[in-house]
């Protein structure tokens, strides 16, 4: 099956075939035609490879539609395909150039980008485990790994870890979009956080309640989310992932209430009882960290913004709590 012929990657495939050469550097010279790389060590495909790669939809998200693509040599790559691109080439390539140079471990890498009059496509690193979201509300039957405190915790701080790295590139910096699908992780459930800098590229969301759950009360244009916006999402994740519940489910939103005001609706002596997940308690040894990142997502999820941790703060919470949960003798060494 070939990409461009089912998804319709037609226009990438008419600007491949008149690249011609690899020559020039320009907007106006072949480069502009080409998948543009970040990094140096990743090379090792071109356009044509990624158009002639087996492919698979993934989702139709915010931004565009994701497809997992098999190119001939093996290789796994996640490709987005975005719609509505409202801003120029230049201020495109900008922008993505930023985005392309974060580096962090907690932060899915860009690795390429095409740009054409009709067509913007996105490369990165595939992750085969998918997305939290989709292990935490995906099919629970047998045969799955224990979705434990360990787990839960490690991928709460690798989370924080990678909005606290965003954050630290200054104070506009933001992810905007913080939810539980665009949290995904590696093979050893370490979490990578995902579509970062896209808000930016495309125009306003077609369908906005999708992350009506995770917004923070005070952002009316999704265009322009603060940092302390993005730690009310990660506080509704935290919630999630304790909880086990999607913040936009059907019960809580019959009695117009959200996961935050959910949860503060229990007192806290019923949490253990009333709030955690079923299967987080099954494998219960840390109720007292349990509790204590709980209070830490309401926390996240103050109603105003002023009052809500910054994401160094967070990370290192999370981080004394891990550490507080491990036996004494696998404590790893302070970073
Ligand atoms: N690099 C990747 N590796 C594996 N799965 C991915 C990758 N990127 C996205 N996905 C998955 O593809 C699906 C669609 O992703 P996409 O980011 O387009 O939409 P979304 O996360 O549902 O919403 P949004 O666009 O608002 O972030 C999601 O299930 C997501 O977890």
């Amino acid at each position: 099956m070939v990409v461009g012929m089912k998804y319709g990657y037609s226009a990438a495939a008419a600007a491949a075939a008149t690249v011609g050469n690899d020559k020039g550097g320009d907007l106006n010279s072949g480069d502009a035609k080409k998948l543009m790389f970040f990094g140096k060590a990743s090379r090792v495909f071109d356009l044509e490879d990624l158009l002639r790669a087996s492919a698979e939809v993934l989702g139709k998200g915010t931004f565009g539609t994701a497809y997992k693509a098999v190119l001939e040599m093996g290789t796994v790559v996640a490709v987005k395909r975005l719609r509505d691109v409202t801003i120029s080439e230049r201020e495109f390539r900008e922008k993505i150039e930023t985005v392309g140079s974060m580096d962090h471990e907690n932060l899915v890498p860009l690795r390429a980008y095409y740009y054409s009059r009709d067509e913007k496509l996105l490369v990165y690193d595939y992750m085969s485990m998918g997305s939290l979201s989709a292990l935490l509300h995906g099919n629970r039957g047998g045969g799955r790994t224990p979705f434990n405190w360990e787990i839960r915790s490690c991928i709460a701080l690798g989370a924080a870890r990678g909005i606290e790295y965003l954050h630290s590139q200054g104070p506009n910096v933001s992810h905007g979009n913080i939810k539980s699908s665009n949290i995904l992780l590696t093979q050893s459930y370490d979490a990578r956080v995902s579509d970062f800098g896209l808000s930016c590229l495309v125009g306003p969301p077609s369908t906005p309640n999708r992350v009506a759950g995770y917004r923070a009360p005070e952002v009316t244009d999704p265009g322009k989310v603060s940092q302390k916006a993005d730690v009310y999402s990660f506080g509704v994740l935290l919630l999630e992932l304790l909880t086990g519940k999607p913040p936009a489910h059907a019960l809580l939103n019959e009695e117009g209430v959200d996961l935050p005001r959910w949860v503060q609706s229990i007192v806290r002596e019923e949490w253990t009882s009333e709030v955690f997940d079923l299967e987080l308690l099954r494998y219960q040894n840390a109720e007292e960290e349990m509790v204590q990142l709980l209070q830490l997502g309401i926390d996240c999820s103050a109603q105003f913004p002023d009052n809500r941790p910054a994401m160094s703060e967070v990370t290192r919470r999370i981080d004394e709590l891990c550490r507080s949960s491990l036996p004494e003798d696998s404590q790893p060494e302070p970073q």
